[in-house]
């Protein structure tokens, strides 16, 4: 029986009198098959030069039936096969659109995520907003916190969003800051139970509904934990990364901890982490403690390797300034709580997350 090398040098010595090149070279020889005595295979050929390759074929012939142990030859020549038509998409649905997708006229979507409720993850992405929009950027603040909707507050908004043309909604504005929440869409008095797949269309609409406009970044202000709203938003919404926000306490950090490996699994890069209420500054006397521990944060984010963003104090002020509807960046800039933020703005937009 001959052997596949020594069949393939016999073609190998053949050439294509067109381009020059022998035939498996050129890709010529197809499906070659040796069955005992028989060798088989195709010749895929340009049907216009059929004529013209038949010598070559009959060479091809002669020259294997004369190798030990072959007793048939069988070449046949099939032309190139045909492109694929286009698929005919007439009155076929178009497809659904599939995996996450980007947001018209929006570059970056930065979602601020925390393990455990009231770390301050909401006070983080206001105060994180107006200080992108210090630094001459075009932000935007998404409030999907469905549980707890604060940014109306935060940020001094009130009044539902207009929608002139009953599709699509306007956004609300203060403080350079482009803004919409769920809370603004709900009434205040009124208990929302939102179940899974009211929720997960109010995020969508959230996303694709509301008049972004031209924006740098979206910030995305999640509800704490693992849930729905997360998944979904990770889902439909091409992220450019989570920040995620922790106290320095124990419980905090193994809450955050469970937020990095959800977002790992759903393939969302993890920007950094910051560490909220790090160290307390006695507003009377200058004393400075740690309430809930201090370095925790730095101690998990290099164990789990990514970067601590910031390291935000506790301080009253924060508070007050969140509870009166002007961030602490615009209520004092000159501060150095305001200046942590506007520290952090600067690295992420170094960076290019924001
Ligand atoms: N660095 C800080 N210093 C002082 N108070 C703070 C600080 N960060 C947040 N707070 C206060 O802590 C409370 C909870 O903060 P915030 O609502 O931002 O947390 P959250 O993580 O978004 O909570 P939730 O999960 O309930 O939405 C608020 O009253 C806020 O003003």
């Amino acid at each position: 029986m001959a052997s596949r090398d020594e069949v393939l040098a016999v073609l190998k010595q053949l050439k294509d009198p067109a381009s020059g090149s022998d035939l498996v070279s050129s890709g010529m020889v197809r499906a070659l098959n040796i069955d005992g005595g028989e060798v088989r295979f195709v010749l895929e050929i340009d049907p216009a030069r059929a004529a013209a390759l038949q010598p070559v074929k009959s060479e091809a012939e002669e020259k294997i039936s004369a190798l030990d142990g072959v007793e048939k030859v069988s070449v046949v020549m099939t032309a190139h096969s045909a492109p694929k038509p286009p698929p005919d998409l007439k009155g076929s649905k178009p497809a659904e659109p599939q995996g996450p997708q980007k947001i018209a006229g929006v570059d970056r979507i930065l979602a601020v995520a925390s393990g455990k409720g009231g770390v301050g993850k909401s006070t983080v992405s206001a105060n994180l907003a107006a200080a992108l929009a210090a630094e001459g950027r075009r932000v935007g603040l998404l409030d999907a916190d469905v549980y707890g909707p604060s940014q109306p507050r935060m940020l001094g908004v009130s009044g539902r969003p207009s929608s002139p043309d009953g599709k699509t909604i306007l956004p609300m504005r203060n403080h350079g800051i482009t803004m919409m929440s769920i809370g603004l869409m709900t009434r205040e008095e009124e208990a929302v139970v939102w179940r899974g797949p009211m929720l997960m269309g109010a995020l969508q609409q959230m996303l694709n509904q509301v008049q972004w406009g031209a924006l740098d970044v979206l910030i995305v202000d999640l509800p704490p934990g693992t849930g729905d709203v997360q998944m979904t938003l990770a889902q439909k919404a091409e992220l450019t990364g989570a920040v995620v926000v922790s106290t320095p306490q124990d419980i905090a950090l193994l809450d955050a901890r469970k937020g990095i490996n959800m977002f790992e699994k759903l393939g969302t890069p993890i920007v950094g982490m910051i560490e909220n209420m790090s160290t307390h500054i006695c507003s009377n006397c200058g004393h400075e403690e740690h309430m809930f521990g201090h370095g925790g944060v730095a101690a998990e984010a290099a164990k789990l390797g990514v970067p601590l963003l910031a390291e935000i104090p506790l301080s009253m002020n924060i508070r007050v300034a969140a509870d009166s509807g002007a961030p602490i960046v615009v209520s004092a800039p000159g501060s150095a709580q305001a200046q942590s933020f506007r520290a952090l703005a600067k690295s992420l937009i170094s960076e290019g997350h924001a």
